[in-house]
């Protein structure tokens, strides 16, 4: 059974305020594994000032310390590599490639793309006839979700560390064992007390104090839409900068000119990565008229070809939504879309055949999903795919561009000319082209109520530093 406590000014201790421990729950047999330490307002204040005391010296330090520390990281997040994708599979259900994969990849792969971004970052340069700095914006607050946690952790303290910030992490009480690693990582590479500080604590009392905390010069803030914006209400009083990832519901244009089976059924794949619970999800495949009852049939055969696999087993699969919350919300909106007038072709309600016990869901797919359907304009962070016709182009970027969200976009076609054209209309951050992936020197991030910053590489490290003009020396 592990405990996490917290890690607060170069020790790990436990909290000042204790609320009741969290316990960790194992989403494939819903048993404890362990528990994790609760704190309150107390001991967000306690870590913002370790925090705060550290900043002087830690953000005075030169470049060339800040990257040798940061290669120090790097090479410890290699060296215990395998510990964090079991960490991650346990508390939050990816299967063991997907963990080893991707999951614990990102920890490493965000760093490396940190360093290589401040090689030729413009830290300071002549403007006009002054010089332009730039700084270390001070004291961040870092809070993360559970979804992809060393994506989310790692794609912000990298920069933070590197452009010479301290930090309090405040990861999610739902995946405490990566984070209590990463703990273990800065503990083991040596920076000094105060740079890394974590609490775990809830949203409402222990994040919301931490965005209100007034020697907190940054949050960022990746989650829930709602979150994100009672963070930035809970901020808005001091002042401070807030940066927000937030939810999705991205399209995935399929016209007729693609190659359509090979292309849905990449879409499927795609939406049920991670049990679907990814921020840049395409759950909403919009299929030209002419080829909708094909890309139907390909759809439907694909997603009936998705495996549920537990998280121990190796190969292609999906394992386990995250906790019972997500278990009850996915199945709700699988109820949803059974009486809303859309066609179920795939899945349904509760858990697969064969499993008993765990938040497993089936991969689910509906037909015939018009726009204004709730499964068609919420995040349902599950593996839940909807299909939705379009008569032509301008039909095709009215429904994708129709909903709050602005994150990804995903398009299939085999002419090149008209995939530019498109993507160039489409109100999202990130747009793939027939399937193209995402590269950690380029920004992720998105447009509307997805959020209102960029984070990886060097657009990363942009947001934790603040500009100064010196003029006259
Ligand atoms: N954009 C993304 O990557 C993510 C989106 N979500 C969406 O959110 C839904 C709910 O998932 P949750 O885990 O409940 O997300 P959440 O947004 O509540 O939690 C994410 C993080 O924010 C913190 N938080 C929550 N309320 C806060 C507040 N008022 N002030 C400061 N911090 C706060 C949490 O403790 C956690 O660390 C999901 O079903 C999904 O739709 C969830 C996780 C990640
Ligand atoms: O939810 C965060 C997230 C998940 C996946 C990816 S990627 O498309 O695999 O790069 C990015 C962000």
């Amino acid at each position: 059974m592990t405990t996490c406590n917290f890690y607060i000014d170069g020790a790990w201790c436990e909290p000042l305020q204790p609320g009741t421990p969290h316990p960790i729950i194992n989403p494939a047999t819903e048993q404890s594994v362990g528990t994790v330490a609760m704190g309150g307002a107390l001991d967000a204040d306690r870590a913002v000032m370790a925090a705060r005391r550290a900043f002087d010296a830690y953000s005075q330090t030169t470049l060339a310390y800040r990257t040798e520390m940061l290669h120090k990281l790097q090479g410890i997040f290699e060296r215990r590599y395998t510990e964090m994708a079991q960490a991650i599979s346990t508390e939050m259900g990816a299967p063991w490639d997907l963990a080893y994969d991707s999951q614990a990849e990102c920890g490493p792969g965000h760093i490396k793309a940190t360093l290589e971004a401040a090689k030729d970052y413009p830290f300071e340069v002549k403007s006009g006839k002054g010089d332009l700095l730039c700084e270390a914006i001070g004291v961040c607050v870092l809070i993360t979700p559970w979804n992809w946690p060393m994506n989310q952790v790692v794609a912000k303290l990298a920069p933070a560390l590197l452009a010479g910030c301290t930090v309090v992490l405040k990861p999610s009480e739902f995946a405490p064992l990566s984070a209590k690693l990463v703990g273990e990582y800065m503990d083991e590479a040596g920076y000094a007390p105060g740079v890394f500080n974590m609490v775990y604590g809830d949203g409402p009392v222990v994040g919301a104090a931490l965005s209100a905390h007034p020697e907190v010069d940054l949050v960022s803030f990746t989650g829930s839409t709602g979150a994100g914006i009672a963070v930035a209400k809970a901020a808005a009083d001091t002042v401070k900068r807030v940066v927000q990832e937030l939810g999705g519901k991205s399209p995935n244009i399929i016209f007729a000119d693609c190659d359509v089976d090979a292309s849905v059924a990449r879409g499927v794949k795609r939406c049920m990565n991670n049990t679907g619970q990814s921020c840049n999800a395409p759950t909403r495949m919009l299929i030209e008229k002419s080829v909708y009852a094909q890309a139907v049939a390909a759809a439907t055969k694909a997603g009936a070809n998705v495996r549920v696999i537990q998280p121990t087993e190796k190969g292609d699969g999906i394992g386990p939504l995250a906790m019972k919350r997500q278990f009850e919300t996915v199945n709700r909106f699988i109820d949803i879309g059974m009486h809303c007038g859309a066609r179920l072709v795939v899945g349904g309600p509760g858990r697969p055949d064969g499993f008993d016990a765990g938040y497993f869901v089936k991969p689910t797919i509906f037909a015939d999903v018009t726009n204004d359907m709730p499964i068609a304009r919420q995040e349902i962070f599950g593996p839940v795919l909807c299909l939705i016709p379009f008569e032509d182009e301008e039909d095709a970027i009215r429904i994708a561009n129709d909903t709050p969200f602005g994150l990804a976009a995903y398009l299939s076609t085999n002419d090149k000319v008209k995939a530019r054209r498109v993507a160039k209309r489409l109100r999202a951050g990130n747009v793939s082209v027939n399937a193209s992936g995402n590269e950690y020197c380029n920004p992720f991030g998105g447009y509307k109520q997805s959020g209102n910053g960029r984070e990886w590489g060097r657009f990363g490290l942009q947001d934790f530093l603040e500009y100064k003009i010196i003029n006259g020396l």
